[in-house]
């Protein structure tokens, strides 16, 4: 299974839960381009039957909070469009384009049950929230929102152009809303990112993908 991270010490706490001869970890830099290059970059070099989007996230208040692991339903590009008249506008109601990526059900629930986590849709933006407004519109817009990181929709992207399945999970650092830096738990999180690849379901995972 190939498991694509922003940075390293999201890397070395994925190796360190998983071990290092069950998964292959690439570290792709911050946001979804860095993603997106570096999961198809991985996959060209090397197939792999799963791609699994991984690393710290915001988590949407009171459904994920500080520690919790969330695993994406839907894997959702949120900032990806256009401001009209009528306010924001995706690239699917544009007329170009897919802003979404759904992981296959069988894998998400797989996973979410080995790993305690909460089930939901995972936004992928390229400008962190920074205020409540900002907050609200997400969630209002996306209902039943469950955390918001940089990076799944470009995993999910190269890995749907290879005709393979993409999941994501995440571990949350800090609350989506005012931007508080005092507030992030970033050892926290990376704590819960180790504990879930720990407890990760590998043989039954990849069953699913390649059987599912
Ligand atoms: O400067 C800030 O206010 C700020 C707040 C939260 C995170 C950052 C980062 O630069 C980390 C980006 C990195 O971590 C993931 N991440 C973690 N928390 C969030 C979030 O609330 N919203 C979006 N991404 C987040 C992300 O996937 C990146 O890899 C800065």
């Amino acid at each position: 299974m190939l498991v694509v991270v922003a940075v390293a010490t999201e890397a070395e706490a994925v190796l360190r839960g998983a071990g290092a001869d069950r998964v292959r970890v690439v570290t792709a830099g911050v946001g979804p381009a860095a993603a997106a290059a570096a999961t198809a970059f991985a996959l060209a070099e090397q197939p792999h039957p799963l791609v699994l989007s991984a690393g710290i996230a915001g988590g949407f208040a009171p459904r994920a909070p500080i520690g919790a692991v969330v695993v994406a339903d839907a894997i959702l590009a949120a900032d990806l469009g256009a401001q009209t008249p009528d306010g924001f506008q995706d690239v699917a109601e544009l007329g170009f384009g897919t802003v979404a990526r759904r992981p296959p059900p069988a894998a998400v629930a797989l996973l979410a049950g080995a790993t305690g986590a909460v089930v939901g849709p995972v936004l992928t933006v390229s400008t962190v929230t920074g205020s409540a407004e900002r907050a609200a519109e997400l969630a209002a817009r996306h209902p039943g929102a469950a955390a918001e990181a940089m990076e799944g929709f470009g995993v999910a992207e190269a890995a749907a152009r290879f005709g393979v399945p993409a999941l994501e999970l995440r571990t949350v650092s800090n609350a989506v809303g005012p931007r508080d830096r005092a507030a992030w738990r970033i050892g926290e999180a990376l704590g819960a990112l180790e504990r879930a690849f720990s407890a990760l379901p590998h043989h039954r995972l990849l069953e699913e993908a390649l059987n599912g």
